[in-house]
């Protein structure tokens, strides 16, 4: 019998089901890796947005973590929506407890609708203690602008702030591009030496509700079958990209991505899915 890779999301429950911890454990699921999940906070959540922030508290997080780490065991984690300075020293403690190395933080920050998923007190923690613990800290632009402290307007400006995160204590950085402009949106990883560019064809679309949280669980599922950063950045690349090209139709509002669509192209040679 085979023991699968595990990985575990630290994260907040989007309701809507596109985001969040829903989008971690599908998009761990689509790559064959067994997901656990560690909650948060309950988001009251729909493709409109988000109308209400129930946190819980951080002990509740700590024993689901130690529940998990005890029994099942952890190849690879993510932090998605932390919320609150608390929760994540609680969270901090426990991954240090356990000297898990294979961590991923996606500094979630403000929901696309604008709603605040991280209090403001709570971003020096993030910098303070979960930073140093990261092996893979993956900000978008606005997200990396807040963390490294300097405003990002050109490619010069994104490589300092790459360099400034790995300064605070991340192994690797990678400065996603979904809020840039341009025909490509390309994402820049950073290892402490050198740069590597993972570019896609920008889609016209506004079905981009948890690309992030999306992104960041499929780099994690690589992470936990033993794949170095580079190799499982290129795949968390080609699984958000299907997930956005081959949209499906949810909600009246920003609707999710396509979590089918990576396995179902790989599935049929590389094409994309028929209509
Ligand atoms: N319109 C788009 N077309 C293609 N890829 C996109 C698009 N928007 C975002 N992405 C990709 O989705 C991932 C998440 O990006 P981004 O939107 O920057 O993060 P977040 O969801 O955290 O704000 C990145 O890999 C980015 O390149
Ligand atoms: C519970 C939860 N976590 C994270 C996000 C961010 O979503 P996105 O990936 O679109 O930035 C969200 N909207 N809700």
């Amino acid at each position: 019998m085979r023991q699968p890779a595990r990985a575990l999301t630290i994260a907040g429950s989007d309701s809507g089901g596109g985001a969040g911890i829903q989008a971690d454990l599908k998009t761990f699921q689509e790559l064959g890796v067994y997901g656990m999940s560690a909650l948060t906070a309950a988001t009251v959540q729909n493709t409109f947005g988000v109308q209400g922030v129930y946190p819980l508290p951080p002990e509740a997080v700590a024993e689901q973590i130690r529940s998990v780490g005890v029994d099942i065991g952890v190849d690879a984690l993510k932090t998605g929506m932390l919320f609150s300075g608390d929760i994540i020293a609680s969270v901090a403690e426990t991954v240090r407890e356990f000297g898990w190395t294979k961590l991923v933080v996606d500094p979630v920050m403000v929901a696309k609708g604008g709603s605040e998923l991280l209090r403001e007190e709570a971003v020096n923690a993030l910098k303070e203690r979960l930073l140093p613990l990261a092996f893979v800290v993956t900000p978008n632009l606005p997200e990396a602008e807040k963390l490294a402290g300097l405003a990002i307007r050109n490619d010069r400006d994104r490589r300092e702030a790459a360099r400034r995160l790995v300064d605070l204590g991340a192994r690797h950085a990678i400065i996603k591009g979904g809020h840039a402009e341009g025909p490509e949106a390309i994402d820049l990883l950073y290892d402490g030496s050198r740069f590597v560019e993972l570019s896609g064809p920008r889609a016209d679309t506004p079905r981009t509700h948890g690309t992030g949280c999306t992104f960041s669980a499929a780099l994690t599922a690589g992470l936990a079958e033993g794949w170095d950063v580079v190799a499982a950045a290129r795949r968390a690349k080609a699984f958000i990209q299907a997930a956005i090209e081959d949209g499906i139709r949810i909600g009246g509002g920003h609707g999710p991505t396509n979590h089918w669509a990576y396995r179902r192209r790989t599935a049929s040679g590389g094409a994309p899915e028929k209509e």
